[in-house]
């Protein structure tokens, strides 16, 4: 069988980690063309892997050598693109967030549910690392009894300074969105933030860290702690609270040191590429196969939407200090949305 062509757009950080998988550790897949808004960047990495520069985004989008699409552009750019590869009927993966406001995210799940088959997969690729995967498993499997309380933490060594409260929200808590609708199979109602003492590193106005606190339907109650300029590593973990035990992911990873003086200890890991690099990679080994069969294998519009509008709940609650509900759409028959794992 001949590999999926892929364009990829946007080649930042992200999108030159996607090709650089893409093009050593993916099977079945050839990156055809190449787009960013910064041109020498799309003739760089185009020279360096053979591909080809487009440098409309949309007309990369429907260029005739592309099967499916790859999007790694800033939010604010996912609405139109991921429009216009719906309307040309092609898988894409669009990084998260979905969308920057619920309003258009909304548009992308009824576009989808029009045209009766799921083709937006959303790059929540937590769903793929071994830890969250054994963990969802043992909550499934009745290992902690019922699931009470989730604790998270995401620590990011740093950003740049664009990333203000509003940003920390919607770019870095959606992970844990995501996280707690994978992990407890349940919406999340409302949502609150406190901000309280923030590090000097921080640009003045900016809560860093803070504390977000979801509930769920099922009335679980979801601690996440950001803070993405902790100046240490990229910490990212979660326990699950249940009536029969609890369980930790992330702490130690593969990276566990024990010592003989009667303690533990551990590495941390330095970045998000040592920590999620194999999420990545099953991530994307698994959509370019998905593609192929004109698909998607893993976290769909919904999810992107749903994981949107809590995020604007937050927003409002960092504005407010209140605690705000969130207000989802009608869902459309499942037959029309993503598949959700
Ligand atoms: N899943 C994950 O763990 C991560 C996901 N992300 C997501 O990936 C996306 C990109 O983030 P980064 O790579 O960190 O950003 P970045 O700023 O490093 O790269 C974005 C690239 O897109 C280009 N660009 C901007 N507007 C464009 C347009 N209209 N058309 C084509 N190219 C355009 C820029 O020139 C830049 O090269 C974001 O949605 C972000 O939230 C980012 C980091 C990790
Ligand atoms: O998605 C990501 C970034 O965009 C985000 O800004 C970081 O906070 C996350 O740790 C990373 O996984």
């Amino acid at each position: 069988m001949s590999d999926l062509r892929i364009a990829v757009l946007g080649l930042g950080m992200m999108g030159a980690f996607h090709v650089e998988l893409l093009t050593s550790a993916i099977k079945g897949a050839t990156v055809t063309v190449v787009n960013d808004f910064v041109a020498d960047k799309a003739e760089a990495v185009a020279a360096r892997i053979g591909a080809r520069v487009v440098a409309d985004p949309i007309a990369a989008i429907n260029d005739p050598e592309v099967d499916a699409v790859l999007l790694a552009t800033p939010g604010s750019t996912h609405f139109e693109q991921v429009s216009a590869c719906l309307d040309a009927g092609k898988p894409v993966l669009c990084e998260k967030p979905l969308t920057t406001d619920v309003a258009t995210s909304y548009a992308l799940v009824e576009a989808e549910a029009a045209l009766g088959r799921p083709l937006v997969q959303v790059g929540f690729m937590r769903r793929y690392d071994t830890e969250y995967v054994a963990l969802k498993e043992l909550i499934v499997g009745g290992g902690l009894g019922r699931v009470l309380q989730l604790h998270c933490t995401h620590r990011n060594p740093a950003v740049p300074d664009h990333f203000n409260s509003e940003f920390m929200i919607r770019d870095s808590v959606v992970h844990e969105v995501d996280v707690t609708r994978f992990l407890l199979d349940s919406e999340i109602t409302s949502v609150q933030v406190l901000a309280g003492a923030a590090t000097e590193a921080a640009p003045e106005g900016t809560h860093d860290p803070m504390l977000v606190v979801f509930e769920t339907a099922a009335g679980q109650l979801v601690t996440d702690e950001i803070f993405v300029r902790s100046g240490v590593a990229y910490e990212v973990r979660t326990e699950a609270v249940g009536e029969r035990g609890s369980a930790l992911i992330g702490l130690d990873q593969h990276l566990t040191l024990k010592s003989t003086d009667g303690r533990w200890g551990g590495l941390i890991t330095p970045g998000f590429v040592e920590r999620f690099g194999a999420a990545y990679r099953v991530e994307l080994q698994r959509w370019v196969d998905a593609a192929g069969r004109g698909t998607i294998d893993g976290p769909g519009v919904w999810d992107g939407y749903a994981a949107v509008a809590v995020c604007e709940a937050g927003v409002e609650a960092v504005r407010s200090g209140q605690r705000v509900p969130v207000r989802l759409g009608e869902r459309p028959a499942p037959a029309a949305h993503g598949v959700t794992r």
